[in-house]
């Protein structure tokens, strides 16, 4: 701990003394200057706090000058969708370890995950998760240890390994329903915006292309639903992810899946870094129509679990992710919670959705960047697949390692997580990097940083999955941050390297692509995750050797 020196004890002192003197503020002072006066108060508490210095976190450089006052400059990084690049560019300026906020440290290395997520650390979820919490846990806001691993007890099955036999039909037939779509549109494009539209793009040039992006989207979000709550919204089929919704008000309204998740993340993503001041700030801003986006999501989640428990309750049998949640493993009900239910539904529906959508759509930006990569990846899989399989069979492809390594490579090149997800050091602290850090304090890593260190990843901005495949490869996991690490890591990544999978293996086997310029660039928006934008694509027909010709 930091030992105190005379001339800071002084200093601590006269700031002290001025913010005491205005929180004193004789009640009979005229109602104007005092909010005058308490309008300056504030920042001077900031100012108070920072040289008292109660956590000794002046030690560590700031992300900008403002970063040890407040949270504003990281929230306004937030607003702008750029958090991430704003931490990696402060990380390269002032190294691994940079405070962000008043309360809150950035640790860029892989002791700090060890010492962050890793199992059996005593930190715990921050309070970034109570603040967007609802009435109920879920699995991945859950802070109370004990409730985590009763509730990722009930739902292992479901997301294990051996479990994902039960999905692979559902991940088929939404796959096949993509190719009958991608099929049709090689002859007769058609280009459809999405929230993620690019103003910059010009909508006219853009015929005889399609949107990549959107449909990725509908496709990550059509085979989650099914998958989780036997819901078959055949959006694919459709077209479109428009879902129509009868609130608990009796009043029904038809809105768009991903617009839903997409601006309620918006709305939220930068306030909820000033955990303190989110519910302020939320009331503030009630009048945004993007705060509708998030009602429409919640009463989505409310409607489909409604609709799965009907038919729980009319005996139907079905075999998805709700069966773990109503039934115990002897067919007895568990009785959670209704809360419960929209809560698991609330997760399951945005992390199995939003994150492989946007996993999907990067794999083929970086492919068609690189085109020998493409063309070795498609010698990997036609040496498994028949050059007549509109589909690949996951059990063919599953264990093809360059499939793989362009997965992972996109992953970590362009992680669709890229928040550093906060956690907060128990009361007694902690010690991280040889680091001590006091309780009550908001740590965490950067994936997006830690994914471009150049000594573990060397050439860091290239698209290059053989570095998966190398000797050492197996010393490159632990820097991978794409699902996080420990106790609280993703639990659907099995989930997803199947939809990646079998869609990577069956679109590169039948189908060529273009971008619209050699130049082209795919945008990235952060809210809770990094989002790409639109990406219009031209797609045709391969002509598939046969035979090894
Ligand atoms: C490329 C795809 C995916 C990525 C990049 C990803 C990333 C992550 C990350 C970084 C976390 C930790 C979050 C935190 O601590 O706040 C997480 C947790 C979680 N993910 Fe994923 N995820 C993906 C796919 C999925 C899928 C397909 C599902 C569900 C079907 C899913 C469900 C969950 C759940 C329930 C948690 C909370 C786990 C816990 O706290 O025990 N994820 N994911």
């Amino acid at each position: 701990m930091p030992i105190l020196t005379a001339s800071r004890i002084a200093a601590t002192q006269a700031v002290s003394y001025a913010a005491l003197s205005l929180s004193c503020l004789p009640s009979f002072t005229h109602p104007p200057a005092r909010q005058v006066i308490i309008s300056f108060q504030l920042p001077l508490n900031h100012v108070f706090e920072y040289f008292r210095d109660r956590k000794a976190l002046r030690r560590f450089p700031g992300m900008t000058p403002l970063a040890p006052f407040t949270n504003l400059p990281y929230m306004y990084h937030a607003s702008r969708g750029r958090r991430y690049k704003a931490v990696h560019e402060a990380h390269q300026k002032y190294g691994p370890i940079v405070r962000v906020g008043p309360n809150s440290v950035s640790f860029n290395d892989v002791q700090a995950v060890r010492d962050i997520y890793g199992h059996g650390s005593a930190v715990r979820k921050d309070e970034f998760y109570d603040v967007l919490s609802g009435t109920h846990r879920h699995l991945a806001d859950v802070a109370d240890r004990d409730d985590h691993s009763r509730k990722r007890r009930v739902l292992a099955g479901a997301y294990s390994q051996a479990g994902l036999e039960h999905w692979e039909h559902i991940v088929a037939d939404r796959t096949r329903a993509l190719v009958q779509q991608y099929d049709r549109l090689c002859n007769r494009p058609v280009y459809q915006c999405t929230p993620h539209r690019d103003p910059h793009l010009n909508l006219e040039h853009v015929k005889g292309f399609i949107n990549h992006r959107a449909w990725m989207g509908i496709f990550a979000e059509d085979a989650i639903s099914q998958i989780g709550l036997s819901a078959d919204l055949h959006m694919i089929e459709a077209g479109n992810d428009i879902v129509e919704v009868t609130a608990l008000n009796g009043k029904t309204s038809r809105f768009s899946y991903r617009e839903a998740l997409w601006y309620s993340h918006r709305i939220q993503s930068p306030m909820v870094w000033s955990p303190k001041w989110f519910k302020t700030l939320a009331q503030w801003t009630s009048w945004h129509p993007w705060w509708r986006h998030n009602d429409n999501y919640t009463n989505m989640c409310v409607y489909f679990v409604q609709q799965r428990l009907k038919r729980y309750e009319a005996g139907e049998k079905l075999d998805d992710f709700y069966t773990y949640l109503l039934e115990d493993k002897y067919g007895s009900a568990n009785f959670y919670p209704m809360g419960e239910l929209v809560a698991e539904c609330s997760i399951m529906c945005n992390a199995g959705s939003d994150t492989t959508g946007t996993a999907l759509t990067n794999v083929l930006y970086w492919l068609i960047k690189n085109m020998e990569t493409l063309t070795a990846l498609r010698g990997e899989v036609d040496s498994v697949l028949e050059p007549g399989d509109s589909v690949a069979a996951y059990d063919r492809v599953k264990h093809l390692p360059y499939l793989r390594a362009c997965l992972d490579e996109s992953m970590r090149l362009t992680p669709p997580n890229t928040m550093n997800v906060p956690r907060l050091t128990p009361g007694e602290g902690i010690e991280i990097m040889g680091e001590w850090i006091p309780g009550h304090t908001t740590v965490h890593s950067p994936p997006y940083a830690m994914h471009r260190n150049a000594v573990i990843f060397p050439d860091p901005l290239a698209y290059r999955p053989e570095r998966w495949l190398a000797d050492n490869a197996k010393d490159l996991q632990p820097h991978f941050l794409t699902f996080s690490a420990g106790a609280r890591s993703c639990i659907g990544r099995n989930i997803t390297y199947l939809e990646q999978t079998v869609v990577w293996a069956t679109l590169v086997h039948r189908y060529e692509f273009e971008l619209l310029s050699a130049g082209w660039e795919l945008s990235q928006r952060e809210a809770f995750t990094c989002s790409p934008g639109d990406m219009p694509v031209k797609i045709w027909r391969r002509e598939i050797p046969v035979g090894g010709e």
